[in-house]
Protein backbone atom coordinates (compact mmCIF):
# COMPACT_ATOMS: atom_id res chain seq x y z
CA UNK A 1 0.00 0.00 0.00
CA UNK A 2 1.31 3.51 -1.00
CA UNK A 3 -0.71 5.64 0.77
CA UNK A 4 -4.42 5.29 2.43
CA UNK A 5 -5.87 6.34 -0.78
CA UNK A 6 -4.39 3.67 -3.46
CA UNK A 7 -7.06 1.72 -5.28
CA UNK A 8 -8.51 -1.04 -3.42
CA UNK A 9 -8.85 -3.53 -5.91
CA UNK A 10 -8.00 -4.43 -9.57
CA UNK A 11 -10.47 -3.61 -11.60
CA UNK A 12 -13.59 -0.89 -11.43
CA UNK A 13 -17.37 -2.73 -12.38
CA UNK A 14 -20.68 -1.74 -12.31
CA UNK A 15 -19.70 1.15 -9.91
CA UNK A 16 -17.82 -0.59 -7.31
CA UNK A 17 -14.13 -2.13 -7.01
CA UNK A 18 -13.81 -5.66 -7.90
CA UNK A 19 -11.43 -8.43 -7.63
CA UNK A 20 -10.78 -11.43 -9.47
CA UNK A 21 -7.59 -13.15 -8.09
CA UNK A 22 -7.69 -15.80 -10.86
CA UNK A 23 -6.38 -13.56 -13.07
CA UNK A 24 -2.34 -13.30 -13.90
CA UNK A 25 -0.98 -11.17 -11.28
CA UNK A 26 1.08 -7.98 -12.82
CA UNK A 27 3.54 -5.90 -10.36
CA UNK A 28 3.06 -2.33 -10.09
CA UNK A 29 6.86 -1.44 -10.07
CA UNK A 30 7.89 2.23 -8.88
CA UNK A 31 10.04 3.65 -11.56
CA UNK A 32 12.00 6.02 -9.45
CA UNK A 33 13.51 2.60 -6.89
CA UNK A 34 12.27 -0.39 -8.93
CA UNK A 35 10.31 -1.39 -5.56
CA UNK A 36 7.14 -3.26 -6.56
CA UNK A 37 4.08 -1.08 -4.78
CA UNK A 38 0.74 -3.13 -5.40
CA UNK A 39 -0.03 -6.21 -7.62
CA UNK A 40 -3.21 -5.76 -10.00
CA UNK A 41 -4.63 -8.99 -11.83
CA UNK A 42 -5.64 -9.38 -15.12
CA UNK A 43 -9.19 -9.25 -15.72
CA UNK A 44 -10.67 -13.25 -16.71
CA UNK A 45 -13.34 -13.74 -19.06
CA UNK A 46 -16.01 -13.47 -16.41
CA UNK A 47 -14.59 -9.78 -15.04
CA UNK A 48 -14.56 -8.42 -18.74
CA UNK A 49 -18.17 -10.05 -19.61
CA UNK A 50 -19.28 -8.39 -15.95
CA UNK A 51 -17.57 -4.93 -17.63
CA UNK A 52 -19.19 -5.05 -20.96
CA UNK A 53 -22.43 -6.48 -19.43
CA UNK A 54 -22.98 -3.69 -16.59
CA UNK A 55 -21.81 -0.97 -19.43
CA UNK A 56 -24.47 -1.98 -21.63
CA UNK A 57 -26.98 -1.57 -18.96
CA UNK A 58 -25.82 1.63 -17.81
CA UNK A 59 -25.46 3.03 -21.57
CA UNK A 60 -29.33 2.51 -22.19
CA UNK A 61 -30.78 4.83 -19.49
CA UNK A 62 -27.70 7.43 -19.93
CA UNK A 63 -28.36 7.98 -23.40
CA UNK A 64 -31.97 8.64 -22.34
CA UNK A 65 -31.11 11.39 -20.24
CA UNK A 66 -30.32 14.87 -21.51
CA UNK A 67 -27.28 16.18 -22.93
CA UNK A 68 -26.92 18.74 -19.90
CA UNK A 69 -28.11 16.47 -17.19
CA UNK A 70 -24.96 14.21 -18.42
CA UNK A 71 -22.65 17.09 -18.86
CA UNK A 72 -23.56 18.03 -15.21
CA UNK A 73 -22.05 14.83 -13.67
CA UNK A 74 -18.88 15.13 -15.33
CA UNK A 75 -18.78 18.87 -14.51
CA UNK A 76 -18.92 17.74 -11.30
CA UNK A 77 -16.38 15.02 -11.75
CA UNK A 78 -13.60 17.94 -12.95
CA UNK A 79 -14.34 19.72 -9.60
CA UNK A 80 -13.61 16.50 -7.59
CA UNK A 81 -10.76 16.11 -9.64
CA UNK A 82 -9.13 19.53 -9.15
CA UNK A 83 -9.86 19.38 -5.53
CA UNK A 84 -8.20 16.15 -5.21
CA UNK A 85 -5.05 17.09 -7.62
CA UNK A 86 -2.53 16.83 -5.23
CA UNK A 87 -3.59 13.09 -4.22
CA UNK A 88 -4.34 12.31 -7.84
CA UNK A 89 -0.73 13.48 -9.09
CA UNK A 90 0.97 11.33 -6.22
CA UNK A 91 -0.61 8.24 -7.54
CA UNK A 92 0.56 9.00 -11.40
CA UNK A 93 3.76 9.75 -9.98
CA UNK A 94 3.77 6.28 -8.15
CA UNK A 95 2.37 4.80 -11.35
CA UNK A 96 4.65 6.43 -14.22
CA UNK A 97 7.65 7.66 -12.29
CA UNK A 98 7.17 10.93 -13.73
CA UNK A 99 8.31 13.57 -10.96
CA UNK A 100 5.67 15.04 -8.86
CA UNK A 101 6.37 18.49 -10.32
CA UNK A 102 5.06 17.95 -14.07
CA UNK A 103 1.83 15.76 -12.31
CA UNK A 104 0.85 18.71 -10.48
CA UNK A 105 0.34 20.63 -13.60
CA UNK A 106 0.01 18.02 -16.47
CA UNK A 107 -1.99 15.21 -15.64
CA UNK A 108 -5.02 14.96 -13.50
CA UNK A 109 -5.73 18.78 -14.48
CA UNK A 110 -5.58 17.75 -17.83
CA UNK A 111 -8.10 15.17 -17.22
CA UNK A 112 -10.43 17.75 -15.40
CA UNK A 113 -9.78 20.03 -18.13
CA UNK A 114 -11.30 17.40 -20.77
CA UNK A 115 -14.24 16.56 -18.31
CA UNK A 116 -14.95 20.06 -17.88
CA UNK A 117 -15.33 21.08 -21.12
CA UNK A 118 -17.05 17.88 -22.86
CA UNK A 119 -19.31 18.45 -19.89
CA UNK A 120 -20.38 21.61 -21.52
CA UNK A 121 -20.70 20.90 -24.25
CA UNK A 122 -22.95 17.72 -23.85
CA UNK A 123 -26.22 20.32 -23.58
CA UNK A 124 -25.34 21.16 -27.38
CA UNK A 125 -25.50 18.61 -29.24
CA UNK A 126 -27.94 18.82 -31.98
CA UNK A 127 -28.55 17.69 -35.78
CA UNK A 128 -29.63 19.99 -38.41
CA UNK A 129 -32.82 21.08 -40.28
CA UNK A 130 -32.52 20.87 -43.33
CA UNK A 131 -35.16 21.99 -45.73
CA UNK A 132 -36.50 20.58 -49.19
CA UNK A 133 -38.58 22.70 -50.17
CA UNK A 134 -42.25 21.26 -48.45
CA UNK A 135 -40.42 18.37 -47.67
CA UNK A 136 -37.45 18.35 -44.93
CA UNK A 137 -34.98 16.62 -43.07
CA UNK A 138 -33.22 16.41 -40.35
CA UNK A 139 -30.43 14.67 -38.62
CA UNK A 140 -30.20 13.87 -34.83
CA UNK A 141 -26.21 12.69 -33.09
CA UNK A 142 -26.85 9.48 -31.70
CA UNK A 143 -24.62 7.53 -29.26
CA UNK A 144 -22.27 4.50 -30.29
CA UNK A 145 -23.54 2.60 -27.85
CA UNK A 146 -20.33 0.38 -25.39
CA UNK A 147 -16.98 2.74 -25.93
CA UNK A 148 -13.72 0.39 -25.26
CA UNK A 149 -10.49 2.78 -24.35
CA UNK A 150 -7.40 1.18 -24.37
CA UNK A 151 -4.57 3.34 -22.89
CA UNK A 152 -0.51 3.53 -23.28
CA UNK A 153 1.80 3.91 -19.84
CA UNK A 154 2.95 7.82 -20.30
CA UNK A 155 -0.36 9.85 -19.23
CA UNK A 156 -2.68 7.30 -17.06
CA UNK A 157 -5.22 10.00 -15.88
CA UNK A 158 -5.29 12.13 -19.33
CA UNK A 159 -5.64 9.24 -21.25
CA UNK A 160 -8.00 7.30 -19.48
CA UNK A 161 -9.92 11.08 -19.06
CA UNK A 162 -9.30 12.21 -22.74
CA UNK A 163 -11.33 8.97 -23.67
CA UNK A 164 -13.80 8.77 -21.12
CA UNK A 165 -14.99 12.34 -21.53
CA UNK A 166 -16.30 13.15 -25.15
CA UNK A 167 -17.67 9.16 -25.27
CA UNK A 168 -19.88 10.06 -21.88
CA UNK A 169 -21.00 13.47 -23.08
CA UNK A 170 -22.21 11.83 -26.37
CA UNK A 171 -24.13 9.17 -24.52
CA UNK A 172 -22.15 6.14 -24.73
CA UNK A 173 -20.88 3.97 -21.37
CA UNK A 174 -17.41 2.95 -21.39
CA UNK A 175 -14.76 0.09 -20.73
CA UNK A 176 -10.78 1.24 -20.29
CA UNK A 177 -8.03 -0.66 -19.83
CA UNK A 178 -5.14 1.13 -19.13
CA UNK A 179 -1.49 -0.01 -19.65
CA UNK A 180 -0.34 -2.69 -18.16
CA UNK A 181 2.44 -1.20 -16.70
CA UNK A 182 0.40 1.87 -15.04
CA UNK A 183 -2.75 -0.17 -13.71
CA UNK A 184 -4.23 2.31 -11.10
CA UNK A 185 -4.56 6.18 -12.04
CA UNK A 186 -7.23 4.87 -14.01
CA UNK A 187 -9.25 3.22 -11.06
CA UNK A 188 -9.81 6.40 -9.11
CA UNK A 189 -11.20 8.20 -12.32
CA UNK A 190 -13.68 6.06 -11.79
CA UNK A 191 -14.26 6.47 -8.39
CA UNK A 192 -14.65 9.54 -8.89
CA UNK A 193 -17.06 9.27 -11.68
CA UNK A 194 -19.04 7.36 -9.33
CA UNK A 195 -19.14 10.20 -6.90
CA UNK A 196 -20.01 12.51 -9.33
CA UNK A 197 -23.40 10.78 -9.54
CA UNK A 198 -22.27 8.56 -12.98
CA UNK A 199 -24.52 5.27 -13.16
CA UNK A 200 -23.19 2.14 -11.93
CA UNK A 201 -21.53 0.46 -15.09
CA UNK A 202 -21.21 3.43 -16.99
CA UNK A 203 -17.57 3.93 -16.60
CA UNK A 204 -15.24 0.61 -16.11
CA UNK A 205 -12.05 -0.28 -15.58
CA UNK A 206 -10.45 -3.69 -16.72
CA UNK A 207 -7.21 -4.82 -16.23
CA UNK A 208 -4.66 -6.78 -18.22
CA UNK A 209 -2.09 -6.56 -21.23
CA UNK A 210 -2.65 -7.50 -25.37
CA UNK A 211 -5.07 -10.56 -24.77
CA UNK A 212 -7.68 -8.47 -22.38
CA UNK A 213 -7.52 -5.55 -24.62
CA UNK A 214 -8.10 -8.51 -27.84
CA UNK A 215 -11.07 -9.77 -25.97
CA UNK A 216 -12.75 -6.17 -25.16
CA UNK A 217 -12.23 -5.40 -28.89
CA UNK A 218 -13.44 -8.92 -30.12
CA UNK A 219 -16.92 -8.73 -28.46
CA UNK A 220 -20.03 -8.03 -30.31
CA UNK A 221 -21.27 -5.43 -27.73
CA UNK A 222 -18.64 -2.87 -28.56
CA UNK A 223 -19.56 -0.22 -30.80
CA UNK A 224 -15.88 1.49 -30.66
CA UNK A 225 -12.42 1.19 -30.00
CA UNK A 226 -10.47 3.82 -29.24
CA UNK A 227 -6.45 3.29 -28.52
CA UNK A 228 -3.53 5.10 -27.26
CA UNK A 229 -0.35 3.21 -28.40
CA UNK A 230 2.17 2.07 -30.57
CA UNK A 231 1.31 1.91 -34.24
CA UNK A 232 2.39 -2.32 -34.46
CA UNK A 233 -0.64 -2.43 -31.70
CA UNK A 234 -2.83 -0.15 -33.58
CA UNK A 235 -2.92 -2.65 -36.33
CA UNK A 236 -3.64 -5.34 -34.58
CA UNK A 237 -6.51 -3.20 -32.78
CA UNK A 238 -7.84 -1.88 -36.60
CA UNK A 239 -7.69 -5.17 -37.83
CA UNK A 240 -9.68 -6.72 -35.12
CA UNK A 241 -11.93 -3.79 -35.20
CA UNK A 242 -12.34 -3.63 -38.48
CA UNK A 243 -14.13 -7.44 -38.53
CA UNK A 244 -17.06 -6.01 -37.27
CA UNK A 245 -16.92 -2.45 -38.92
CA UNK A 246 -15.92 -0.94 -35.22
CA UNK A 247 -15.57 2.52 -35.13
CA UNK A 248 -11.87 3.50 -34.16
CA UNK A 249 -9.69 6.17 -32.79
CA UNK A 250 -6.02 5.62 -33.31
CA UNK A 251 -3.94 8.14 -31.08
CA UNK A 252 -0.23 6.02 -32.63
CA UNK A 253 3.13 7.30 -32.34
CA UNK A 254 5.58 9.30 -34.03
CA UNK A 255 8.59 10.52 -34.65
CA UNK A 256 7.78 14.16 -34.93
CA UNK A 257 10.43 17.38 -36.56
CA UNK A 258 10.65 20.66 -35.27
CA UNK A 259 12.31 23.14 -37.66
CA UNK A 260 14.21 25.63 -36.23
CA UNK A 261 15.36 28.16 -38.65
CA UNK A 262 18.26 30.85 -38.31
CA UNK A 263 15.78 34.05 -37.46
CA UNK A 264 14.46 32.04 -34.60
CA UNK A 265 14.60 33.73 -31.10
CA UNK A 266 17.18 30.78 -30.17
CA UNK A 267 16.38 31.09 -26.61
CA UNK A 268 12.93 29.94 -26.91
CA UNK A 269 13.76 27.58 -30.01
CA UNK A 270 15.96 26.01 -27.62
CA UNK A 271 13.08 25.38 -24.52
CA UNK A 272 11.22 24.88 -27.88
CA UNK A 273 13.80 21.89 -28.17
CA UNK A 274 13.49 20.40 -24.51
CA UNK A 275 10.14 20.59 -24.61
CA UNK A 276 9.59 18.36 -27.56
CA UNK A 277 11.92 16.09 -26.25
CA UNK A 278 12.88 15.76 -22.38
CA UNK A 279 9.51 16.15 -20.71
CA UNK A 280 7.91 13.01 -19.22
CA UNK A 281 11.48 11.90 -19.70
CA UNK A 282 10.71 12.06 -23.43
CA UNK A 283 7.78 9.07 -23.33
CA UNK A 284 5.60 11.66 -25.27
CA UNK A 285 4.28 10.74 -28.51
CA UNK A 286 3.56 14.01 -29.84
CA UNK A 287 7.60 14.78 -29.06
CA UNK A 288 9.66 16.58 -31.67
CA UNK A 289 12.75 14.46 -31.29
CA UNK A 290 14.09 15.34 -35.06
CA UNK A 291 15.46 18.53 -34.25
CA UNK A 292 16.16 20.04 -37.72
CA UNK A 293 18.58 23.11 -37.14
CA UNK A 294 20.30 25.52 -39.99
CA UNK A 295 23.49 24.97 -40.61
CA UNK A 296 24.15 28.81 -39.26
CA UNK A 297 22.83 28.73 -36.16
CA UNK A 298 23.62 25.09 -35.38
CA UNK A 299 27.11 25.40 -33.06
CA UNK A 300 24.77 28.26 -31.03
CA UNK A 301 21.98 25.80 -31.01
CA UNK A 302 23.91 23.22 -29.65
CA UNK A 303 25.72 25.20 -27.00
CA UNK A 304 22.96 26.73 -25.44
CA UNK A 305 20.80 23.85 -25.00
CA UNK A 306 23.87 22.00 -23.55
CA UNK A 307 23.85 24.70 -21.48
CA UNK A 308 20.62 24.83 -20.51
CA UNK A 309 20.72 20.46 -19.75
CA UNK A 310 22.70 21.89 -16.67
CA UNK A 311 18.88 22.60 -14.76
CA UNK A 312 17.86 19.34 -15.21
CA UNK A 313 17.47 18.07 -11.59
CA UNK A 314 17.29 14.46 -11.60
CA UNK A 315 16.10 12.57 -8.25
CA UNK A 316 13.57 11.80 -6.12
CA UNK A 317 10.19 12.29 -8.25
CA UNK A 318 8.12 13.20 -5.08
CA UNK A 319 10.74 15.52 -4.12
CA UNK A 320 9.35 18.83 -6.02
CA UNK A 321 12.47 20.52 -7.02
CA UNK A 322 12.86 17.16 -9.21
CA UNK A 323 12.27 18.05 -12.78
CA UNK A 324 13.68 14.81 -14.73
CA UNK A 325 12.49 11.70 -13.82
CA UNK A 326 12.80 7.66 -14.88
CA UNK A 327 12.16 5.71 -17.58
CA UNK A 328 8.32 4.47 -17.05
CA UNK A 329 9.83 0.75 -16.99
CA UNK A 330 13.51 -1.55 -16.60
CA UNK A 331 12.02 -2.48 -20.16
CA UNK A 332 11.45 0.60 -21.63
CA UNK A 333 14.90 2.05 -20.31
CA UNK A 334 16.83 -0.68 -22.13
CA UNK A 335 15.54 -0.07 -25.05
CA UNK A 336 16.23 3.57 -25.17
CA UNK A 337 19.65 2.37 -24.14
CA UNK A 338 19.58 0.03 -27.70
CA UNK A 339 18.53 3.02 -29.41
CA UNK A 340 21.72 5.39 -28.12
CA UNK A 341 24.12 2.23 -28.37
CA UNK A 342 22.74 2.13 -32.00
CA UNK A 343 23.30 5.90 -32.45
CA UNK A 344 26.63 6.15 -31.55
CA UNK A 345 27.71 2.87 -33.46
CA UNK A 346 26.11 4.43 -36.62
CA UNK A 347 28.30 7.58 -36.48
CA UNK A 348 26.12 10.43 -34.52
CA UNK A 349 28.33 12.99 -32.52
CA UNK A 350 26.58 12.15 -28.25
CA UNK A 351 26.94 16.11 -27.29
CA UNK A 352 26.01 14.88 -23.98
CA UNK A 353 24.17 12.04 -21.66
CA UNK A 354 23.95 8.87 -23.51
CA UNK A 355 24.08 6.96 -19.82
CA UNK A 356 22.19 5.76 -16.81
CA UNK A 357 22.26 7.74 -14.03
CA UNK A 358 24.19 6.43 -10.57
CA UNK A 359 21.09 5.67 -8.61
CA UNK A 360 18.26 3.37 -8.34
CA UNK A 361 15.45 3.20 -10.53
CA UNK A 362 15.40 3.55 -14.04
CA UNK A 363 17.06 7.11 -15.21
CA UNK A 364 18.59 7.70 -17.83
CA UNK A 365 20.22 10.92 -18.57
CA UNK A 366 18.85 13.64 -21.11
CA UNK A 367 20.71 12.85 -23.97
CA UNK A 368 21.12 14.90 -27.42
CA UNK A 369 23.50 13.39 -30.48
CA UNK A 370 24.09 16.27 -33.35
CA UNK A 371 25.17 15.48 -36.69
CA UNK A 372 22.84 12.81 -37.11
CA UNK A 373 21.62 12.04 -40.75
CA UNK A 374 18.43 10.72 -42.16
CA UNK A 375 19.30 7.40 -42.33
CA UNK A 376 20.37 6.35 -38.99
CA UNK A 377 18.11 4.23 -36.90
CA UNK A 378 17.48 7.27 -34.09
CA UNK A 379 16.12 9.47 -37.08
CA UNK A 380 13.48 6.77 -38.64
CA UNK A 381 12.28 4.86 -35.37
CA UNK A 382 10.49 6.32 -32.57
CA UNK A 383 12.50 5.79 -29.14
CA UNK A 384 9.93 7.01 -26.74
CA UNK A 385 13.26 8.15 -24.35
CA UNK A 386 14.94 11.52 -23.53
CA UNK A 387 16.85 11.28 -27.01
CA UNK A 388 17.10 14.30 -29.47
CA UNK A 389 18.85 13.95 -33.20
CA UNK A 390 19.80 17.19 -34.13
CA UNK A 391 20.00 17.11 -37.84
CA UNK A 392 21.11 20.22 -40.03
CA UNK A 393 19.90 21.97 -42.94
CA UNK A 394 20.57 24.68 -45.55
CA UNK A 395 17.18 25.80 -47.14
CA UNK A 396 13.76 25.66 -46.61
CA UNK A 397 12.59 23.39 -49.28
CA UNK A 398 15.21 21.03 -48.08
CA UNK A 399 14.00 20.95 -44.35
CA UNK A 400 10.45 20.76 -45.46
CA UNK A 401 11.49 17.59 -47.70
CA UNK A 402 13.03 15.92 -45.52
CA UNK A 403 10.78 16.41 -42.23
CA UNK A 404 8.10 15.25 -44.36
CA UNK A 405 10.13 11.89 -45.14
CA UNK A 406 8.69 9.44 -42.74
CA UNK A 407 5.73 7.77 -42.39
CA UNK A 408 4.16 8.92 -39.24
CA UNK A 409 2.46 11.92 -39.16
CA UNK A 410 1.61 12.58 -35.53
CA UNK A 411 3.25 16.81 -34.79
CA UNK A 412 5.09 19.43 -36.22
CA UNK A 413 6.93 22.31 -34.99
CA UNK A 414 8.94 25.62 -36.38
CA UNK A 415 10.24 28.24 -34.92
CA UNK A 416 11.04 31.36 -37.15
CA UNK A 417 10.24 35.28 -36.64
CA UNK A 418 9.06 35.56 -40.49
CA UNK A 419 5.33 35.21 -40.01
CA UNK A 420 5.21 33.83 -43.77
CA UNK A 421 7.54 31.32 -43.07
CA UNK A 422 5.81 29.99 -40.09
CA UNK A 423 2.62 29.46 -41.99
CA UNK A 424 3.89 28.18 -45.83
CA UNK A 425 6.14 25.98 -43.93
CA UNK A 426 3.76 24.48 -41.80
CA UNK A 427 1.22 23.63 -44.55
CA UNK A 428 3.58 21.97 -46.22
CA UNK A 429 4.38 19.44 -43.05
CA UNK A 430 2.51 16.30 -43.18
CA UNK A 431 1.04 15.93 -39.20
CA UNK A 432 -1.66 16.39 -37.49
CA UNK A 433 -0.88 18.34 -35.03
CA UNK A 434 1.16 21.59 -35.28
CA UNK A 435 3.28 24.17 -33.28
CA UNK A 436 4.73 27.70 -34.26
CA UNK A 437 7.26 29.00 -31.96
CA UNK A 438 6.08 26.46 -29.53
CA UNK A 439 5.94 22.54 -28.47
CA UNK A 440 3.97 20.02 -27.00
CA UNK A 441 0.71 22.73 -25.81
CA UNK A 442 -2.10 19.82 -25.77
CA UNK A 443 -5.20 22.48 -24.70
CA UNK A 444 -8.54 20.70 -24.73
CA UNK A 445 -10.01 23.02 -27.29
CA UNK A 446 -7.58 21.95 -30.03
CA UNK A 447 -8.28 18.89 -31.72
CA UNK A 448 -5.01 16.57 -31.38
CA UNK A 449 -4.12 13.53 -33.47
CA UNK A 450 -2.14 12.44 -36.18
CA UNK A 451 -1.94 11.95 -40.30
CA UNK A 452 -0.62 8.51 -41.86
CA UNK A 453 0.61 5.52 -39.75
CA UNK A 454 0.08 8.19 -36.27
CA UNK A 455 -4.09 7.22 -36.26
CA UNK A 456 -6.93 8.21 -37.45
CA UNK A 457 -9.71 10.16 -35.70
CA UNK A 458 -9.30 13.03 -33.22
CA UNK A 459 -9.13 13.69 -29.83
CA UNK A 460 -10.26 16.49 -28.09
CA UNK A 461 -12.07 19.78 -28.88
CA UNK A 462 -15.83 19.55 -30.81
CA UNK A 463 -13.94 17.34 -33.38
CA UNK A 464 -13.85 14.09 -30.86
CA UNK A 465 -17.56 15.13 -30.91
CA UNK A 466 -17.45 13.46 -34.48
CA UNK A 467 -15.63 10.00 -33.21
CA UNK A 468 -18.18 9.79 -30.34
CA UNK A 469 -21.37 9.65 -32.18
CA UNK A 470 -22.65 8.85 -35.40
CA UNK A 471 -25.96 11.26 -37.12
CA UNK A 472 -29.11 9.71 -38.10
CA UNK A 473 -31.09 11.10 -40.97
CA UNK A 474 -34.97 11.31 -40.62
CA UNK A 475 -37.18 12.77 -44.08
CA UNK A 476 -39.77 14.06 -43.46
CA UNK A 477 -42.70 14.48 -46.15
CA UNK A 478 -45.64 16.34 -45.60
CA UNK A 479 -47.61 15.72 -48.54
CA UNK A 480 -49.11 12.76 -49.74
CA UNK A 481 -46.85 9.66 -51.30
CA UNK A 482 -46.77 8.99 -55.24
CA UNK A 483 -46.28 5.38 -55.36
CA UNK A 484 -46.24 4.21 -59.33
CA UNK A 485 -48.96 1.70 -58.60
N1 LIG B 1 -0.86 9.58 -30.25
C1 LIG B 1 -1.04 9.58 -28.94
O1 LIG B 1 -1.95 10.23 -28.43
C2 LIG B 1 -0.13 8.80 -28.03
C3 LIG B 1 0.56 7.70 -28.49
N2 LIG B 1 1.35 6.98 -27.63
C4 LIG B 1 2.12 5.89 -28.17
O2 LIG B 1 2.07 4.77 -27.31
C5 LIG B 1 3.29 4.03 -27.38
C6 LIG B 1 3.82 3.78 -25.99
O3 LIG B 1 2.89 3.16 -25.20
P1 LIG B 1 2.85 1.59 -24.94
O4 LIG B 1 1.96 1.37 -23.78
O5 LIG B 1 4.22 1.05 -24.94
O6 LIG B 1 2.13 1.09 -26.28
P2 LIG B 1 1.63 -0.38 -26.63
O7 LIG B 1 1.19 -0.29 -28.05
O8 LIG B 1 2.61 -1.41 -26.25
O9 LIG B 1 0.37 -0.61 -25.68
C7 LIG B 1 -0.74 0.28 -25.68
C8 LIG B 1 -1.93 -0.41 -25.07
O10 LIG B 1 -2.40 -1.43 -25.95
C9 LIG B 1 -2.54 -2.65 -25.26
N3 LIG B 1 -2.33 -3.73 -26.21
C10 LIG B 1 -1.16 -4.30 -26.58
N4 LIG B 1 -1.38 -5.24 -27.51
C11 LIG B 1 -2.71 -5.27 -27.74
C12 LIG B 1 -3.55 -6.02 -28.59
N5 LIG B 1 -3.07 -6.94 -29.40
N6 LIG B 1 -4.87 -5.78 -28.55
C13 LIG B 1 -5.39 -4.83 -27.75
N7 LIG B 1 -4.65 -4.08 -26.92
C14 LIG B 1 -3.32 -4.31 -26.91
C15 LIG B 1 -1.53 -2.57 -24.15
O11 LIG B 1 -1.85 -3.47 -23.12
C16 LIG B 1 -1.66 -1.12 -23.75
O12 LIG B 1 -2.77 -0.92 -22.90
C17 LIG B 1 4.22 4.87 -28.21
O13 LIG B 1 4.29 4.40 -29.53
C18 LIG B 1 3.56 6.23 -28.18
O14 LIG B 1 3.91 7.05 -29.25
C19 LIG B 1 1.49 7.32 -26.33
C20 LIG B 1 0.82 8.41 -25.83
C21 LIG B 1 0.00 9.26 -26.64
Amino acid sequence: MIYETQPTASHYVDGAYLEDTDGTPIPVIYAATGARIATVHAATPAVIDRALTAAARAQSDWARLSGRERGRVLIRAAQILRERNREMSVLETFDTGKPLQETLVADAASAADALEYFGGLAGSLTGEHIPLGGDWAYTMREPLGVCVGIGAWNYPTQIAAWKAAPALACGNAMVFKPSEVTPLCALKLAEILTEAGAPAGLFNVVQGAGEAGQALISDPRVAKVSLTGSVPTGRKVYAAAAADMKHVTMELGGKSPLLIFEDADLENAVGGAILANFYSSGQICSNGTRVFVQKSVKQAFLARLTERLKGVVMGDPLDEATNFGPMVSEAQMRIVEGYIAKGVEEGARLVTGGKRAARDGFFLAPTVFADVTDGMTIAREEIFGPVMAVLDFEDEDEAVARANATEFGLAAGVFTRDISRAHRVIGALKAGTCFINSYNDAPVEMPFGGVGMSGVGRENAKAAIEHYSQLKSVYVRMGDVEAPY
